[in-house]
């Protein structure tokens, strides 16, 4: 009586948290985060307990094959689910269309040749099976896609790991006692039952717990980069300078601001497209010249600002002639198949400074020294502090 009051209210959870996931992934316009899976796997194993409640555990009429095809369907799909989530292109109706075809014609070989008995010990063991594989990946993806997410993915590693040895203890019962063990009023019934309840109340909150962490993720990286050369924007940059200038052990940042020559003229000869082309071109070879660890941002335009962290005035002008030599090297291949276009920066820099606040000021010298660069003929380096004799 116990468990069949549970398995009622184990549909009824499923049922309303598959509407609840249909809902958010049509709210998540795009990338719908496999949302829409899970809502199918729920919708599954809801109808599938309903014709249990319907039939009887042990029913051997159509709708028990019905049945244990639709309970074993309910975890495929949230293998698929996750995969989804996890940005996996996977196809979803074939495999499950496959799997329930391939299902119901091992459920029928076995219910002619073994007998209902085997029937249902074949369900238990699969579904051990499939709970098992998820959780294996569960581990793995702690280690590899999900490195981000590890304390969620024990969590769910955990709870699953608990129905894959029910599922596990369910086919010894049968194998040990036939099909009384499933008798309804028996403990280990009562048991099986209140867990799977007690999945069917933590899980969903978990999965809503997931998607919120990542569209938080995404916003925030959406609040602080530049979207076409994925360089932090000026926000992103102030969060870099708090957080590094909060050490104790943080020394003095110099500012530089490059500035790309006759942009204007690249894309008035090129188009627009060649010019954001040249933008990321010149984001790129920033990146793999500045020392790791120094923030670099697209200001806008076709202006970018590198920070060189805890280095001295030569220093800073020395990474500045670097950088302006290595933009000047390279070369963006021409959509027009023209020759491969190349561009020259002039870059001013600013006198050293060692906190976050002092960004406008420096700016500002920073912004003075490369006006003076562009007054003298463009491609150069300019600072705010007194010319420094470069080494031979
Ligand atoms: N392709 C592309 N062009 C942009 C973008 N943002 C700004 N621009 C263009 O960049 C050009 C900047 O021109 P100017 O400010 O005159 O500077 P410039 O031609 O580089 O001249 P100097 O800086 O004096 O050497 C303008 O034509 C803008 O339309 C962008 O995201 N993509």
């Amino acid at each position: 009586m116990v468990a069949t009051v549970i398995l009622g209210m184990l549909c009824v959870h499923l049922l309303c948290f598959s509407t609840m996931f249909l809902l958010i992934s049509k709210r998540l316009d795009g990338n719908r985060m496999g949302m829409e899976v899970f809502a199918l796997g729920n919708l599954l194993l809801g109808v599938a307990y309903a014709l249990q409640l319907v039939g009887g555990v042990a029913d051997h009429r159509a709708i028990g094959f019905i049945n244990h095809t639709m309970t074993l369907g309910a975890p495929v799909a949230y293998a698929l689910g996750a995969a989804r989530f996890f940005n996996r292109p996977v196809p979803v109706l074939r495999p499950l269309l496959a799997v329930a075809g391939l299902y119901t014609a091992a459920q029928l070989l076995v219910q002619f040749t073994l007998g209902t008995q085997a029937r249902h010990a074949m369900l238990a063991g699969a579904c051990a099976l499939l709970f098992l594989a998820m959780v294996v990946t569960l581990l793995y993806g702690m280690r590899s896609f999900a490195k981000d997410m590890r304390a969620e993915m024990t969590v769910f590693a955990v709870l699953i790991a608990g129905i894959c040895g029910l599922n596990a203890a369910k086919l010894v019962m049968i194998l040990h006692s036939g099909l009384p063990a499933l008798d309804m009023n028996s403990g280990f019934q009562t048991v099986f039952y209140v867990y799977m309840s007690f999945l069917g109340t933590v899980l969903p909150p978990c999965m809503v717990w997931l998607v919120l962490r990542r569209l938080t993720d995404e916003l925030r990286v959406m609040a602080t980069q530049d979207p076409l050369t994925g360089l932090l924007n000026r926000r992103g940059l102030m969060a870099c300078l708090d957080m590094h200038f909060r050490s104790r052990t943080a020394g003095n940042a110099h500012l530089l601001i490059v500035d790309i020559d006759h942009f204007k003229r690249i894309n008035d000869t090129h188009g627009h497209q060649m010019g954001d082309l040249v933008l990321g071109r010149v984001a790129q070879v920033l990146q793999a010249t500045a020392r790791k660890g120094d923030p670099i941002c697209r200001l806008g335009g076709e202006e970018f600002l590198v920070v060189a962290l805890d280095i001295e005035p030569t220093g800073a002008f020395q990474l500045a002639e670097r950088l302006r030599e290595a933009i000047s090297h390279s070369e963006v291949p021409s959509i027009s198949a023209q020759d491969p276009i190349r561009c020259t920066v002039t870059i001013g820099v600013s006198k050293s400074f060692s906190h976050p606040q002092a960004l406008d000021a420096v700016l500002q010298q920073a912004d003075a020294a490369l006006y003076r660069g562009k007054e003298s003929g463009r491609d150069r380096v300019e600072s705010a502090f007194a010319p420094l004799p470069l080494p031979a």
